[in-house]
Order: C-alpha cells, then structure tokens, then sequence
C-alpha cells in the first residue's frame, strides 16, 4: 500500500463487452482492498444488473455533466456513461483505482492522470459470445452489435499498457494482472 498522503495511481480496465472487465475489477478488490473501484453513472435502469453503478435518467446525466460533477464522460451502446470526481478523492493512500472505461477516452485519460495504467483485458470470440449471452443483461441485437465493436483497437501512445488474457478461470487472471503489476510498484 503506497503512502496514505500520496495519490494513487489509476488503472483503467478496457476491453470489448463480455471480456471480464467488471469481473476482474471486483476479484482484484476481493484479493486486495487497496484496490478501490470507481463507481459509474449511466443513463441505464438501476436494476439493469452487472455491476454496480449510478443509473440516472439523461435529464439528470445532463443537469450533473453541466454542473461539473463528471472528471470524465462517453457515450456508448446509445448510453452516456460519467466518472464522479470523487476518483480524486479515491486515489489518497489507495494502492490503486480501479475503473472501467471505453476505449475511445484513454489518450484523454492519460493526458488528464500522467499516472495512468491501462488494463487491456482479452479474449476469444467465442469467449465474448458465451459470456455475454450468459450474463443476459442485453438482448441478441444489442449484443451482436457489441460483439461487432470488440476488435477496436487501442489509440496510439499509451505509456504503460498491460495485456491479460481472460478466457481462463478469473482466479488465473488476477494472479497474472497482480505480477505483471510488481515491477511497477504498484
Ligand atoms: N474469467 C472468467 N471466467 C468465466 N466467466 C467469466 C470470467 N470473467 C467474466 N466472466 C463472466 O462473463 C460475463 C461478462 O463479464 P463482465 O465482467 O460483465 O464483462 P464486461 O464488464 O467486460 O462486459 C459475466 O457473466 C461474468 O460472470
Ligand atoms: O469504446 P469501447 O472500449 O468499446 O467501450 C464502450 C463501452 O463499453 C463498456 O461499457 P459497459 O461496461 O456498459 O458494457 P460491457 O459491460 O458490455 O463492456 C465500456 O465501459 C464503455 O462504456
């Protein structure tokens, strides 16, 4: 655990839908409390299931985005998807924060946190299919168009990308990210 003075570096965890990312966010957290998760806000129903989040109408994502509640904001899947700035206060004397992000807003990322760790999480096609169809959360067409963006590459000159294979047991995964994280010292 680093200083409780210092701020913690960010991890963002990406990668295409089904692959794990909320999965391997919660088991890293399980294994390590140092490990914090940021909580989102999405404009999708409370009761959607997955991960826990904030779900809000988009009159209430609009109203907080304009009040400058948001240290970062997408849209996605004809969903908008907020970062509280409470990530800043979640950074002090974590080992790390954890937070799941889309692809598209990591050079953004990177550029607001110098500190940043990007989580690349992958699997096979075949993986992704049978994942998300057990998870349920979506219907076949929208799952077939996430299906369709999962090859998105990541954008140009992030500093420190670790790529981790998700297809084996969640245990596998943690034990992979948690080593590949030690030469860093984070
Ligand atoms: N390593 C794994 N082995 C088996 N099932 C997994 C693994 N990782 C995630 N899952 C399952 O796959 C589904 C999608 O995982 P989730 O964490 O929601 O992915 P994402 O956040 O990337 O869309 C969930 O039902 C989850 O329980
Ligand atoms: O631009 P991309 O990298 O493709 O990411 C697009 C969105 O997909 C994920 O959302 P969400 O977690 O709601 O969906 P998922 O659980 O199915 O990945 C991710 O967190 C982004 O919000």
């Amino acid at each position: 655990m680093s200083d409780p003075a210092s701020l913690a570096p960010i991890i963002a965890v990406v990668g295409p839908s089904g692959v794990g990312k909320d999965s391997v966010m919660q088991a890293l957290a399980d294994r390590d409390p140092g490990f914090r998760i940021q909580r989102r806000v999405i404009t999708r129903p409370a009761d959607a299931g997955g991960e826990e989040f904030t779900g809000v109408t988009p009159e209430v994502f609009a109203r907080m985005q304009a009040a400058g509640d948001f240290a970062l904001s997408w849209q996605a899947h004809g969903l908008s998807y907020g970062i509280p700035s409470e990530l800043y206060n979640l950074r002090r004397g974590a080992r790390a924060v954890l937070v799941n992000l889309s692809r598209a807003v990591l050079g953004e990322t990177q550029e607001r946190f110098g500190d940043l760790i990007v989580l690349s999480l992958t699997a096979a096609p075949e993986v992704l299919a049978g994942r998300l169809a057990a998870r349920g959360r979506e219907d076949a067409a929208e799952r077939a168009r996430r299906l369709d963006r999962a090859t998105t590459p990541l954008p140009e000159g992030l500093r420190r990308v670790i790529e981790v294979d998700n297809s084996g047991p969640l245990a596998t995964t943690v034990d992979t990210v948690l080593a590949r994280l030690q030469p860093e010292s984070v």
